[in-house]
């Protein structure tokens, strides 16, 4: 009998990129390595200017080259990438080696552009202009990467106002694209809250085409940020003119998810080819369901019957939320009166991201969603944790068992439980000392083993369980070496593979914890960055221009569908995302020297245990001296403190301490 040869082959395919836009000049692609035999020895990763075709390898430092030390080591799975165009799309594409050689490139990745020079992630500024018109703008390049886009603006455009984040609006959206890019982006620029006929697109690159679009004339424009690209948004000026007298609302971010009520005919003919996905919350029989049409202009529909009541069963809610994760975009969801749709959409986002009841009525007045009913909110809301201690587990992601969200009722602290469902090792981040008990049990009823406590900061309304906690486990505490507090473990911005981010400004030593799961990024931005507001700059080092300027280029530089975890909430939230706070932050939206002023003069009282809380947060709640089990990891010969943010960048998953 002849013996079995073992099968030689090249690599695989690698499974498709991601691109992610990091701000001006910078992208990042991560990809996973395929299993191949003989085993993948290195990576190789291709950009692609998606407008010219032209290509580049990327070398070990990240910069574009035709050569050079390109050859990643199998364990690599991402690259952040520098000097890049800026408003220009980029897809990439990866291929592996092996003792066979090269395999194939992978299919390419979403392509994806930052959209201006001053640092904004891609596509992700919601800018409205004033007009109404149905005119085509005209393009007038001003050199230096500028150019003026002019509308005229007719006299009834004065009459379309809408009020938006507490000012007034005449709403008009410009987009840009470059020719040749697939996407659309909005032009820089802010809300202008006077009439208006021009606005100024910048960073643009200079000798390029650029081709516009416009929207116009939509009565209150609303709607979710998903992170997703605007890949396929539909021709603004198109849906413009189709939606001008209908109960359809656009969302922020369009090329995501829009809302409806019943439309006739002529218009579901016109807007169906917009839309890649079409969710139908109303019974087929309805006289006005349109699937005939909506099927055969190519949209891909799903028809759930959906009545907010009490006796819904949770498959049903299981549906509406798959149904509106799956469906491509842009998703159109349809219901009578655009009521139930705008439930529909809140529940995806809130069921999505572990919203609880509080983070629903902040989002349904800041997206301004006119058309959802008081009685359909409060189904809503039943359906939705709130944050009580009595919780065993807090709200955040509960399909996800890794994050637990806890919450302190007497100084309103939320902590965080993480942990690694393959280890059963967890992190707690920010604990309160009066709740150790309560820790500790969740601890025990989960079989986890604590390994460490993460303090983003020395805070000053509440002491840190950490050193009670190490008096009772093997345990080690850690934070910033900034804070100058005594810890087990201390912290510098950068020293952990950028996920330990230092945030001052609220204190100086206040970190920011970056976490990357199989299913999201988390920020856990203690008081640097709370829901809707930061944290006070008055006392511990505090200042204004320092938080303001963290915020910006640390936390409101990740990706907008960043899970934002705040170390507090006093108004019965719990989570929020980076671009909603980059968007509806009624401080940090501000310009600095706004934002200066309403610090200055927030005429907070002290928390009430100043006096004793931040003394004994010096000492990291340490009694007495430190543990020092002096644990490496076998991967990356780092103690565990590094080991633990390695394992959460390198394997997007928690996993931690010896094995
Ligand atoms: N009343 C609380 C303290 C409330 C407070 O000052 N919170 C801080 C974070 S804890 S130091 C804060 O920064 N708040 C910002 C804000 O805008 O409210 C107590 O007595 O403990």
């Amino acid at each position: 009998m002849a013996s079995p040869t073992l099968l030689k082959e090249k690599p695989p395919k690698p499974t498709s990129p991601t691109l992610t836009a990091l701000g001006s000049g910078k992208l990042r692609v991560t990809w996973a390595v395929p299993s191949a035999a003989p085993p993948v020895e290195a990576t190789q990763v291709q950009l692609t200017d998606v407008g010219t075709g032209k290509k580049w390898l990327i070398d070990l430092t990240g910069a574009l080259v035709s050569s050079g030390r390109t050859s990643f080591a199998p364990s690599r799975t991402e690259v952040n990438i520098h000097g890049v165009q800026d408003c220009v799309e980029y897809a990439a594409e990866i291929c592996c080696r092996n003792a066979e050689g090269f395999g194939e490139y992978s299919m390419s990745s979403d392509s994806v552009a930052n959209i201006d020079a001053k640092g904004q992630i891609g596509g992700m500024q919601l800018v409205i202009h004033e007009g109404a018109s149905t005119d085509v703008p005209v393009m007038v390049p001003q050199g230096d990467g500028k150019m003026k886009v002019r509308w005229t603006l007719p006299e009834e455009a004065k009459q379309t106002i809408v009020k938006r984040h507490g000012v007034k609006t005449w709403p008009r959206l410009i987009w840009l694209r470059r020719v040749g890019n697939q996407n659309w982006y909005l032009c820089t620029g802010g809300a202008i809250a006077a009439p208006a006929s021009e606005t100024l697109a910048t960073g643009l690159e200079e000798g390029i085409e650029y081709e516009i679009s416009t929207l116009h004339a939509f009565s209150s424009a609303m709607g979710c940020n998903s992170g997703k690209s605007l890949e396929a948004a539909p021709k603004m000026e198109t849906i413009g003119n189709i939606i001008k007298d209908f109960p359809v609302r656009l969302p922020a971010l369009p090329g995501d998810v829009l809302i409806s009520g019943n439309l006739p005919t002529e218009v579901v003919d016109q807007l169906a080819p917009h839309c890649k996905g079409w969710l139908y919350v109303n019974p087929e029989s309805d006289p006005h369901f349109m699937g005939e049409t909506i099927k055969s202009k190519g949209s891909s529909l799903k028809v759930v019957p959906f009545k907010p009541s009490k006796d819904l069963a949770p498959a049903v809610i299981d549906q509406l939320v798959s149904a509106v994760q799956d469906l491509p975009r842009p998703l159109m969801i349809q219901c009578t009166s655009a009521n139930r749709a705008g439930i529909v959409l809140l529940l995806w986002m809130a069921k999505t991201r572990g919203y609880s009841k509080g983070c629903v009525e902040q989002l349904v007045a800041d997206l301004q969603l006119d058309t959802v009913r008081p009685e359909a909110l409060q189904w809503l809301q039943q359906q939705l944790p709130s944050l009580t201690p009595a919780a065993p587990g807090g709200p955040l992601v509960p399909e996800r068992t890794e994050i637990r969200q806890l919450f302190d009722e007497e100084s309103s602290t939320l902590t965080y439980l993480v942990s690694c469902c393959e280890t059963n090792e967890a992190v707690l981040i920010d604990p309160v000392l009066e709740q150790k008990d309560r820790d500790l049990h969740i601890l025990k009823d989960l079989g986890l083993t604590l390994r460490f406590v993460l303090n983003t900061h020395c805070h000053a309304d509440h002491i840190t369980s950490g050193g009670a906690i190490r008096q009772r486990l093997p345990v080690q505490t850690v934070i910033s070496e900034a804070s100058g507090a005594k810890a087990d473990r201390h912290l510098q911005h950068g020293e952990i593979i950028e996920e330990a981010r230092a945030t001052p400004g609220h204190t100086d030593g206040c970190m920011t914890f970056v976490l990357k799961t199989r299913n999201a990024t988390f920020a856990f931005t203690g008081d640097t960055l709370l829901i809707r507001g930061c944290g006070r700059t008055d006392f511990q080092q505090g200042n204004a221009r320092l938080l303001y300027e963290n915020v910006h280029a640390q936390i409101f530089s990740l990706p907008g569908d960043t899970v934002v975890c705040p170390g507090h909430d006093y108004k019965d939230r719990c989570v929020s995302t980076v671009e909603e706070e980059r968007r509806f932050n009624p401080r940090l939206t501000k310009s600095k020297e706004e934002f200066v002023q309403i610090m200055d003069n927030l005429k907070l009282p002290n928390p009430k245990k100043i006096d004793v809380a931040v003394p004994g947060n010096m000492m990291c709640g340490v009694q007495d001296d430190p543990y020092d089990p002096l644990a490496i990891c076998k991967d990356c010969d780092q103690t565990e403190a590094m080991f633990l943010v390695h394992r959460f960048t390198r394997d997007n998953h928690l996993c931690f301490g010896q094995k």
